[in-house]
């Protein structure tokens, strides 16, 4: 055993005794350092030596951040009834789901929450003037009209503005002022859609209160709450998992007990209040004097989501013992230098093995207008030279001449990977344009845009159509089992035996089968199952075509006047060939080519790749114009003048995510790295020269990997 993996063991050997003696701690390492092996250790250490030595009935909580971690650890943890591992919204669910009072409580709060903002939403809006200028007894003429109309709202929300006063204009019992009310359709909707909202809302908390309801969900599938519908999201699940136990000492008291050993991976990206819920049950340990510890395992420098917790968890959760380690088990000293200039903190990794010392890290500039052509020869280019390189030393495996390039934009990402034209279509949606890299690309699907998601879902089902070879429980789920194999078998025929070219034409042959299939039923079941959609959306074709219609309608115009731009910008999703859409949705799932694989900075966390080709711009989007330009010119500036431009927070935060993030990108390369900057480097090159080393003008004749 060498003297580093002696160390690096007297370091594991660290955390074993901080479990023995229930002190909390916060394992910080680099990138590669092996924190997820760190962590699995751990795991196993508590199982044998606390929970079997026992014969104790109490569990090992494991957070992660994604459903592929949660899989991953569990696979290479092997089979453990006693580490319930998990993500964070799992288990909390998994916490709190029994105290249905207490949750029945903060719903109640929560729906009383909403209908203070939407009150405050309608009295704010400019829209809703029209409405704010009538005196009180009309408002509530307005208001029971309006209830009393409700289908009619339904029915008629997408027809243009002439057509919409015209089914208005019909009513019999409309107020005399409605014509006033309708000059602004626009308007109108808006008012209307929040008066239904309060509406719903407060029916919801009659029931509640009659004692008609009981019970609140947590619902995993959808990304947005549906509290009238008893049910809600990912963010507010967090948000009611931190008020219970800040209200409810008992609930702390039940965690203690049956979860002694807490242990949270990639803790950086973790919410806000998932720190403060386990700071709660922290400081109820301590004050009871109970036997409990917590484990963070993760990296600050790696913190890439702005809703994660990065540095701040020293001031979330402090009195924890920090557990470094420098070790690097993934990189050649090459990357390692690399990264090491980047994170420029007190982690200077070195890697395990002296003689993992033969990688190489070349940095290239270029600044022709065609980014696209310029970086695929790029990549060709690099692809050849590994072919060339390994040919010479003997035996090749495909992940020896295997790249994968990082990109910075997303649209180069998804020109890359066949779906540019997907991508600008949702590009032209109503999401906020920060948000298109989680609500469109992420591959977590709980962050997708519902429609985004619902979208996705479509595609997914028609691709395992097409494909043949999902099972009926997959296109059924559990109403397979009382499903006639006949009505099973031939709506998946006539699914699949149709030629569909783009979207509409798939939705359409969904309609179609609603309406005329000998089928139609386990059509409403497969939609349910794939789809997520509620068995009132699939009642019928119409009803179908009209959710999911409304449902593009407002991810593509949200708040749009002109309605023949929006009926274009509806089509422009329906009219997406699907082949596009299949490749958005590989992307999604994360099925991948076999030579060239195309990922975004965010998507390659915890990954490691042996050959990395980053792709680099002066900008991130158009929202965070010159983010690398920016960075580069920070770090080649003398302390005083980075001091003085990083004063403002802002500008440091930005800054120290945007390290981050090539950090995270850099570090996943275990033997080559490439770089190519694909804009004027003049201003900069001092900047990019102190992390990369020289930075040559690309093409160039000389590319010679060294042995
Ligand atoms: N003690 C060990 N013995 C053998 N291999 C190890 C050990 N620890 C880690 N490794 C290997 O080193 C590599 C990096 O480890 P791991 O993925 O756990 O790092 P990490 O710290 O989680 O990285 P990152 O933060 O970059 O995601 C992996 O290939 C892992 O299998």
């Amino acid at each position: 055993m060498t003297s580093n993996e002696i160390a690096e063991l007297d370091i594991q050997k660290s955390i074993h005794k901080h479990i023995d003696d229930f002190n909390s701690f916060r394992f910080n390492a680099g990138a590669g350092a092996g924190k997820t092996y760190a962590l699995i250790e751990t795991l196993k250490y508590v199982t044998i030596n606390k929970i079997a030595a026992t014969k104790s009935p109490q569990k090992v909580a494991c957070i992660t951040y994604t459903n592929v971690a949660v899989n991953e650890i569990k696979s290479r943890l092997g089979n453990s009834d006693a580490v319930k591992v998990s993500t964070i919204h799992e288990r909390i669910w998994k916490i709190i789901k029994r105290a249905q009072p207490q949750l029945l409580i903060c719903h109640k709060e929560k729906i009383e929450e909403v209908i203070e903002k939407n009150k405050q939403d309608l009295l704010g809006s400019p829209k809703a003037q029209f409405f704010n200028d009538l005196e009180q007894p009309e408002q509530q003429e307005f208001l029971e009209f309006a209830i009393q109309t409700k289908d009619l709202f339904y029915q008629s929300k997408k027809l243009n503005a002439a057509p919409f006063r015209h089914a208005y204009n019909t009513e019999i019992n409309k107020p005399e002022f409605l014509d006033n009310c309708l000059r602004n359709v626009r308007n109108f909707k808006f008012v209307v859609g929040l008066l239904y909202k309060k509406q719903r809302l407060k029916v919801c908390l009659e029931r509640i209160d009659t004692g008609e309801i009981k019970r609140v969900e947590y619902d995993s599938k959808v990304n947005s709450d549906r509290l009238h519908y008893m049910k809600f999201s990912h963010d507010t699940l967090l948000e009611y998992g931190l008020k219970l136990v800040e209200t409810y000492p008992t609930l702390c008291r039940i965690i203690i007990d049956s979860y002694p050993y807490f242990f949270i991976d990639e803790y950086q990206d973790t919410h806000s209040n998932v720190v403060k819920f386990v700071k709660t049950i922290h400081d109820y340990a301590i004050e009871n004097n109970k036997d409990w510890v917590v484990g963070y395992f993760g990296d600050t420098a790696q913190s890439i989501y702005d809703d994660g917790v990065g540095r701040k968890i020293e001031g979330l959760h402090d009195g924890l013992v920090n557990v470094d380690k420098i070790f690097n088990r993934r990189s050649h000293q090459q990357i390692i230098d690399v990264a090491n200039n980047i994170r420029a903190d007190q982690i200077v990794q070195v890697p395990i093995f002296e003689e993992r010392n033969t990688g190489s890290v070349r940095f290239y500039y270029n600044n022709s207008e065609d980014k696209l052509t310029t970086a695929q020869q790029f990549l060709v280019e690099y692809k050849n030279e590994l072919v060339t390189h390994n040919g010479e030393s003997g035996d090749i495996s495909p992940e020896d001449t295997k790249i994968h390039c990082l990109v910075l934009t997303n649209k180069l990402m998804a020109n890359f990977n066949g779906f540019g034209d997907v991508y600008e279509v949702f590009q032209k949606s109503a999401i906020y344009y920060d948000n298109l890299n989680t609500q469109v690309l992420s591959q977590q699907l709980e962050k997708l845009h519902p429609t985004v998601l619902a979208i996705f879902h479509l595609i997914k089902l028609y691709q395992d159509i097409l494909q043949g070879k999902v099972s009926y429980y997959d296109v059924f789920g559990t109403s397979s089992r009382n499903m006639a194999f006949s009505k099973a078998s031939l709506i998946i025929r006539e699914l699949g035996n149709t030629e569909v070219a783009s979207l509409k034409n798939w939705v359409d042959l969904i309609i179609d089968r609603l309406d005329n299939s000998n089928a139609k039923e386990v059509l409403g079941k497969v939609l349910i199952n794939r789809v997520n959609h509620f068995e009132g959306d699939v009642i019928s074709a119409d009803v179908f075509r009209s959710s999911l219609l409304d449902s593009i309608n407002i991810l593509m115009n949200e708040d749009s006047e002109d309605e023949d731009k929006a009926k274009e910008k509806n089509d422009s999703i329906l009219e997406l060939p699907i082949t596009s859409l299949m490749n958005w949705a590989n992307f999604i799932y994360g099925i991948e080519a076999d030579d060239i694989s195309y990922h975004t900075y965010h998507g390659t966390k915890g990954e490691e790749y042996k050959n990395v080709a980053i792709i680099l711009e002066h900008s991130f989007g158009k929202i965070n114009k010159d983010k690398f330009k920016n960075y580069f010119n920070v770090i080649q500036q003398n302390e005083e003048e980075k001091k003085r431009l990083l004063s403002d927070r802002e500008v440091e935060e930005k800054h120290i995510n945007t390290q981050n993030l090539l950090y995270v990108a850099s570090s996943r390369a275990i033997k080559n790295l490439r770089v190519l900057y694909l804009d004027d480097i003049s201003e900069i090159k001092e900047g990019i020269e102190t992390i990369f080393g020289e930075s040559k003008p690309w093409p160039i004749e000389d590319n010679h990997i060294p042995e």
